[in-house]
Parts: structure tokens; sequence; C-alpha cells
């Protein structure tokens, strides 16, 4: 392998109690506000076809037009606490809040620009009050932060002049203002979530980035930083020029999920996912394909079964209320997850064969196995292989009158359980207590006492 400077400073895992608080939650909210909200997706009457927060890129709005948006920010809807209880209701764990997107429109009071909440209408801080209702619901916050910045006069995609490098570094300096300035207002938050790290210029900053990583989690011990912010010696990011990981954890499923483990290479990860194909800010006008309940929770159970988190996406409008499709969505995924969150919380990856019939999940420190059935086959027969000198001790169902069954052997380490319900009206689980046969040949003597 290489020698680098400033690749991956830890191989393999994270073991550390925050960490593995991480590693449980299984679900998360994602949170895109800001000023594209006000738009939603049309200006001057004609309709944006692209994603609702690159809106000042289309040639449909002409970015003085944006930039001047944050004149007429004032959500006076915004209600953090009715938030923080959706999404307490919804079952995710942890929260994950656009400070500032692309457009560079701060969500908090920046002493380092103008171009910030406390100079449009609303006049106050939209972070703070979240970071508060969040925490009291129990919810754990982490803060997006966009490093493409299109409003500060300092940004650069790429380096080509001694103008560019100069203006850049002025740029990296109020970068680093701007993090450390938001771990100073919000030490509640649990790590930063970073986007906007494609350009030339920032895939050239590794020293830069690589301090800086270190003040954060200096400020903040223990700063869970995902893969997405550091480039390497190289310029490479997510992996390193040796292919270790460049963070806590796997950024790279964005509106899309690994298929096998192998996929995962055995990293923690987080999938973050829109409910339409691609709206990540408020739209007023959703077209195409809008995901189902079932659906989010079939990329749920999949992320954990994986061993990953999934983060479903919220786009609040400029008002600063929850869309409808977003709220029906939040209650029925939360009547699911008051059911079934045991195979969701603190559960991850086991090797067992995964069977059509849906995803095993296990919980990391029982032990305890669940089947979430989204398949029942023609036969109701689920089929269950196991790897050697495992006992399946008892079967039951989750919910229910604790109905249990008797697995059928079929081969050696290979099983029929028979589901009898007619049709399944919601994703089932089902509870597998096993344990390790130990290779102690039969007729084992008691200790002699
Ligand atoms: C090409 C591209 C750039 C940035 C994005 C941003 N990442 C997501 C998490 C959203 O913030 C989206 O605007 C998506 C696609």
């Amino acid at each position: 392998s290489m020698t680098l400077e400033h690749g991956a400073h830890r191989i393999g895992k994270r073991i550390d109690s925050k960490m593995s608080r991480w590693r449980n939650y299984g679900f998360g909210q994602f949170i895109h506000w800001g000023l594209y909200a006000i738009p939603g997706g049309h200006w001057n009457g004609e309709y944006y076809g692209g994603a609702a927060e690159w809106i000042r890129s289309w040639k449909g709005m002409p970015n003085e037009d944006y930039d001047n948006l944050y004149t007429e920010f004032d959500p006076v809807d915004f209600d953090p606490k009715a938030w923080a209880e959706q999404a307490k209701d919804m079952g995710a764990r942890y929260m994950i809040i656009t400070t500032k997107h692309h457009d560079g429109f701060c969500l908090w009071p920046s002493e380092f620009t103008d171009y910030d909440v406390t100079n449009a209408p609303y006049g106050q801080d939209i972070i703070g009050p979240l970071v508060e209702a969040y925490d009291a619901e129990g919810i754990d916050v982490y803060l997006y932060f966009s490093v493409m910045d299109w409003n500060h006069p300092g940004y650069r995609s790429k380096l080509e002049t001694a103008e560019d490098r100069e203006a850049y570094e002025g740029f990296k300096e109020f970068t680093r203002n701007q993090l450390l300035e938001l771990l100073e207002r919000y030490p509640s938050t649990k790590g930063l979530w970073f986007d906007g790290t494609w350009d030339a210029a920032w895939k050239e900053q590794a020293e830069f980035a690589d301090n800086l990583a270190m003040e954060m989690r200096e400020m903040i011990p223990g700063l869970i930083i995902g893969s997405r912010f550091r480039p390497d010696d190289y310029g490479n990011r997510h992996f390193d020029s040796n292919g270790d990981l460049m963070g806590d954890y796997e950024q790279g499923w964005e509106r899309k999920l690994p298929d096998t483990y192998e996929d995962t290479k055995g990293n923690d990860w987080d999938c973050v996912m829109t409910v339409p194909e691609n709206q990540w800010g408020y739209h007023s006008d959703w077209r195409g394909h809008v995901k189902t309940s079932y659906e989010l929770i079939e990329m749920l159970v999949k992320s954990v079964s994986l061993d990953g988190n999934f983060v479903m996406n919220f786009g609040p409008n400029g008002q600063g209320e929850i869309r409808k499709e977003e709220r029906q969505l939040a209650k029925e995924i939360g009547e699911w997850m008051h059911k079934n969150q045991k195979a969701i919380y603190d559960c991850g990856y086991i090797d067992w064969e995964k069977q059509d019939w849906g995803y095993y999940t296990r919980n990391r420190e029982s032990g305890e196995v669940y089947m979430i059935v989204f398949n029942k086959p023609i036969n109701g027969a689920l089929r269950i292989k196991t790897p050697a000198k495992i006992n399946l001790d008892k079967i039951f169902d989750l919910n229910g009158p604790q109905k249990t069954y008797r697995p059928e052997e079929i081969h050696r380490n290979e099983y029929f359980i028979h589901l009898d319900e007619a049709l399944l009206e919601t994703p089932k689980v089902i509870v597998i207590q096993y344990s390790e046969a130990t290779n102690q040949t039969k007729g084992y003597d008691k200790a002699k006492t």
C-alpha cells in the first residue's frame, strides 16, 4: 500500500460508544430546508424538472432572482416541536438538518456572512430551536453542511489562476470558521454530514481538510464524520488511494442501496433517500413515482439487514410546513415501527443465506434474529437455511397471539416454517431464537462434583 499523509487514519470500524450508538440507530430523518422551498420548483410560472434545491442552476431562474429570495424568507408556520414529535412518532432515532446547502444561505446566525436568517424577514435562528426540539425528543441531531457555496466570492470549483488560489484561501478560512462556529453554537450535535466536496479545488485540500477534521474532533470528542468530507493526498474521496474508508462510515449510498453485504465492503454506511425519485428540497409539483410507505419500509429493512442506517428525506415548504404526503408517510411508517421496532433498533446483518420472502436482521446485543417477510410464497412455506451447527430453539410471531412455528427440516441446516394466514397485510416479523451447537458429542457427562 502507499504511504499517505492524509489518507484513512483508522482501518476498520470505530468501536467507541458514540459510534456504536450511531451503528444501532437503524432509522433517521433528513430535512432539506432553505430558500429553494420558496419557489418550490417553479419560477415565472415555469415548471423546473430538476431537483428543487438546485433551481438556482436552472436557466429558467436568474441567479439574482434566486439570491434575493432571502428577502422573502419568513416561515411563519415553522414549528420545530411539531417536527420533532412527528419524527419521534415515525420512529426516527436521528435527524440530519441542512444548515447550509449549496446556495450558501445559512439557517443559523453566522458571524462570517450576511447571507443568513438574521437578514431575512424571519430574522431568527432556525437551527438552534430544531436542535433543542429534537434533543428534547431524544432524537440525535447531525448537521448537514455543503462545502460548495455558490454565494461566497472566494468559492471556486477549480483552481486555475493565482487569483483563484488566493481567493480560495479566503474561502477555506471562511469554511473553517463556519464549521467551528456551528460546533460552538450547537455542541449537542453528534456529527456532520458533508456534501458538495466533489470539486477539483477541494480535492487538492487533503492537508487542510485533515487538519480541520482533527480540529473538529478535538472540539467535540467522538464527533461522527462520514466519508464525503476529506480528499486524500491524491484527491481520492470516500476511499483513499489504498482503498481504505476516509471517515467513520460510508456516505456513497445516496438514492440507492447496496444489494449484497459484499457491496458494503463490511463498512458502516447510511443510505439517504428521497420520497420522489429526485427531490430533496420542497417541490410543489411532485411528478413521476412517489414511494409508498411499504417501499420505504422495505428500504429501511434492507438497509438494517446489511448493517446500514436508512435516512428518509423531508422537504418542508416555504412557510415551514411538512407537506401532507410526507405527514401521511410518517404516520404509516410510524404505525409499522411502533409494532416492529425490535427488528430495526440495535439490529444488523447476519450471514444466513438471504431468501426470497424478505430479510433477516439480528439484534447485536441479544443475538435474537428477525425474519421480516414481504413476499409470502404461494405455498406459504418460508425457507430458512442456516450455517452448520445452528440450533433453531424457538420461532414465533413478534406481534399478535404469539403463534409459534415448528420448523420442518427438509435438508441439513434447511427448514420450512409454514405461514397459515391467507394474506400478509403488512410486512410480518417472525422471531427466531437460536443457539450455536457446541461440538460436544452426545452423552456429555455432567461435571463430577
Ligand atoms: C449531482 C448532485 C449533487 C448534489 C446533490 C445533493 N446531495 C443530496 C444529499 C442533496 O443535498 C442534493 O442536493 C445531489 C446530486
